[in-house]
């Protein structure tokens, strides 16, 4: 799947300004773009990809700190990155975890929701149903290692992958918190929680707005595995391989195959949901919230 206009432009944007594919990255030197020696790591200025082609999987590596909250940067660069795996054939599995200690995303960026204007609100809104869209509809098997709280918009990303691991940190809880700010979760992550854990640990989990650490996360079945922090990454890898092993053809017509009605129910109603958003981003109450609660958050420190 193609990245949408909106995205695709501010994509091209980006690129322009040089957020591409460049080492060295954390500082040691590595081949030049294009070495070919299938080991060097590749990043743009808000991801970091660390592709181990000999396996078939690359890691992931949200780098947006603080807190790698979506912005529209973000989740460009995110999918610039994700579409540089998809395109490449030696890529079947992608691990995304994150390179912020201790939070794996806090979500939508709150700046974007605040005190901008329509056409913004739009534009915001598209590229997060992009994101949603092109990791929920990955042919490649995509492992969340969640090594950090994964509220609302970071619980989003993690929702689309097909196996979720979560570090055991009482901290790094995990779930749709949205009816606490007063905001309403989307009809389509609404349905992706409901094919996760069902229709009635939905019904309590997004109305109360839950936020699960890691023993009821697992019990409600939001995440799959719980293991030690320091085992996160060799465990999410080890569950890859036992995906790489399935043929993938197989493989990715019946995750399309089970996943196409919840997809389709949002691209046949893209512009419609949009339109919702922004009426209701846009209402005074709304903005409000918003405000006050990012106020908190900024002021937590002082
Ligand atoms: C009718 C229906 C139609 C359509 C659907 C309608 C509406 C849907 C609309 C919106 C959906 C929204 C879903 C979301 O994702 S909203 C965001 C939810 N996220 C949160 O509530 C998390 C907030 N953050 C935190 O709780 C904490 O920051 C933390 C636990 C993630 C990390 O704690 P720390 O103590 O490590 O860090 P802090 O000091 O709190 O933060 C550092 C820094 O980062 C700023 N920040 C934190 N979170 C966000 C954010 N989500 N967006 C923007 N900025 C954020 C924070 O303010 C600090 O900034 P300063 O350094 O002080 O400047």
């Amino acid at each position: 799947m193609a990245l949408a206009g909106g995205v695709r432009v501010r994509a091209r944007a980006l690129l322009r300004a040089g957020a591409q594919f460049r080492g060295p990255v954390l500082g040691r030197p590595e081949p030049a773009a294009g070495g070919g020696d299938g080991t060097r790591r590749f990043a743009n200025l808000r991801v970091l990809v660390e592709p181990d082609p000999a396996a078939g999987v690359a890691v992931m590596k949200l780098k947006s700190p603080p807190v790698n909250s979506l912005s529209l940067e973000f989740m460009t660069e995110f999918l610039i990155s994700l579409e540089k795996l998809e395109n490449d054939k030696a890529f079947r599995g992608v691990v995304i975890t994150s390179d912020c200690p201790g939070v794996f995303s806090a979500g939508l960026d709150l700046t974007e929701l605040c005190g901008q204007n329509p056409a913004h609100y739009a534009e915001y809104w598209k590229a997060v149903q992009e994101l949603w869209l092109r990791l929920f509809l990955s042919n490649m098997v995509l492992v969340a290692a969640i090594n950090g709280v994964c509220p609302a918009g970071g619980c989003l990303m993690a929702l689309t992958c097909d196996v979720r691991v979560l570090a055991d940190n009482p901290k790094f809880v995990i779930g749709l918190k949205e009816t606490q700010l007063g905001i309403v979760v989307p009809f389509w992550l609404k349905d992706n929680l409901v094919n996760t854990i069902g229709h009635r640990a939905s019904e309590h989990a997004l109305q109360l707005g839950l936020l699960f650490p890691p023993a009821e996360a697992l019990q409600v079945g939001i995440v799959d595995q719980v293991v030690p922090e320091d085992q996160l990454q060799s465990t999410a890898l080890s569950v890859m391989a036992r995906w790489m092993a399935i043929p993938d053809h197989a493989r990715h017509l019946t995750k399309a195959m089970m996943r196409k009605a919840t997809a389709d129910s949002l691209i046949k109603h893209r512009d419609a949901d949009i339109q919702n958003f922004v009426n209701f981003i846009s209402r005074d109450s709304i903005q409000k919230t918003l405000q006050v609660y990012l106020q908190k958050l900024k002021q937590k420190k002082g």
